[in-house]
């Protein structure tokens, strides 16, 4: 190491020390800076990884087992169902803590470092939001950042842009597994708020040359018209379509995502292709709203973890077939023997995905 190398190396650690004292605030305009989706795809594999290891349901579901697996060398986390508090009619305050050990974050490091990350999401949602004069968006979150060995806090991350894509990248994690789009694939985006439109920008960045058209549906279409107008822009070698109606999005559709607040389902199993997969990403009344039982009863049904499916997911819990984070590990297998398969990811969103995502941007502002 010469004198230079030297200088920046102990310059490096003085501020790395500076901010183990300080609490650092990263607001949501850095926060947007440090995102790529390759960096989040691979952080959100990591902690479906995390969330099915044999350890993590051990420790998920009782406490003296979380003590037996703290010395284990692999990814493993715990973390409890989350806390909804009513604010009113129209709002509502989740909670969501979550401690993740032993996952890699090879891609974005490029070596097998291990990492731990100790966090809780406070998040809210406030359907009228979208009304107020400027608008705010409905999920609004914050992330606390602690340090993993002596619970200090280090850092508050600004979590609504980071909620957005890590529910994206997920998302693009379980179309990998579950569907792998080909070529000339069309893909239905059925409601363009926030993650519709989000999830829309990370199908076109993840799988570029998969996706030839894209259908867009949205309850107020104005709001459809405004995202084929931004797509367009960025993708002008994909044909965007706004449709009239939900069953008109998904009706040729080899990959959807419905991303509404709607109570009652959107479209009906014979609406459907033979060969399509489904990220169902959100909430009416519950987690399993948007679409009609019939689909999960006669569909491949995968989700992020089982912590939460008891009070979450409690309508559908008989057809879920096991975690993302299982097929892959390996230890479970899609049933390749139709040829033709339905198969639905049901995203819930949960903490250690924000935890893995807060830890990721935390290392990166300390590192610029
Ligand atoms: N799984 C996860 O990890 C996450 C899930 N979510 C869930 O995803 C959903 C969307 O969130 P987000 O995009 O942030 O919210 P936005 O408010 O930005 O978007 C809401 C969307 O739902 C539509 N919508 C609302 N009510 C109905 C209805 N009755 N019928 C049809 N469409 C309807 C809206 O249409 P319009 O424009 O006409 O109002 C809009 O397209 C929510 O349910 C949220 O809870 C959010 C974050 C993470
Ligand atoms: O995981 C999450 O942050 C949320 N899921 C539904 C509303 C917010």
């Amino acid at each position: 190491m010469n004198s230079q190398q030297q200088n920046e190396k102990e310059e490096k650690d003085k501020r790395k020390q500076q901010h183990d004292n300080d609490v650092l605030f990263i607001k949501e305009s850095v926060v947007r800076k440090l995102l790529n989706w390759n960096d989040c795809v691979d952080a959100m594999e990591s902690a479906l990884v995390a969330m099915s290891s044999a350890s993590s349901s051990l420790s998920s579901t009782s406490s003296s087992s979380s003590s037996q697996v703290a010395n284990r060398d692999e990814p493993f986390s715990y973390q409890t169902p989350r806390t909804f508090t009513m604010a009113g009619n129209d709002g509502v305050l989740l909670t969501m803590p979550g401690y993740a050990a032993n996952y890699t974050l090879s891609m974005v490091t490029g070596n097998n470092e291990k990492h731990s990350t100790l966090a809780c999401k406070l998040v809210t949602s406030f359907a009228k939001n979208s009304q107020l004069n400027p608008p705010l968006p409905t999920i609004l979150a914050t992330i606390l950042l602690f340090n993993s060995s002596t619970g200090k806090l280090k850092a508050i991350v600004d979590g609504t842009d980071i909620t957005a894509w890590r529910t994206a990248s997920v998302s693009l994690v379980a179309t990998k597994y579950l569907h792998r789009p080909q070529q000339n694939s069309i893909l239905a985006i059925v409601g363009t708020g926030t993650q519709g439109r989000i999830h829309a920008l990370a199908m076109l960045n993840y799988f570029p040359n998969a996706f030839t058209r894209i259908n867009l549906w949205n309850r107020t279409k104005a709001r459809a018209d405004c995202l084929r107008d931004e797509l367009n822009e960025l993708f002008p070698e994909v044909e965007i379509v706004v449709v009239d109606t939900s069953v008109e999005c998904v009706i040729d559709a080899d990959c959807i995502v419905t991303a509404t607040n709607s109570p009652l389902p959107l479209f009906e199993l014979k609406d459907l292709k033979e060969d399509v997969h489904i990220n169902a990403i959100g909430a009416g009344i519950n987690h399993h709203s948007e679409l009609p039982m019939e689909i999960y009863q006669f569909a491949d049904v995968f989700i992020e973890s089982n912590v939460g499916i008891q009070t979450e997911l409690k309508g559908i819990a008989e057809f879920i077939n096991g975690e993302i984070g299982e097929i892959i590990v390996g230890r479970k297998h899609l049933d390749d023997a139709s040829g033709k398969r339905r198969t639905v990811f049901q995203s819930m969103g949960n903490a250690i995905e924000d935890g893995i995502m807060a830890n990721l941007i935390y290392q990166k502002f300390i590192e610029l």
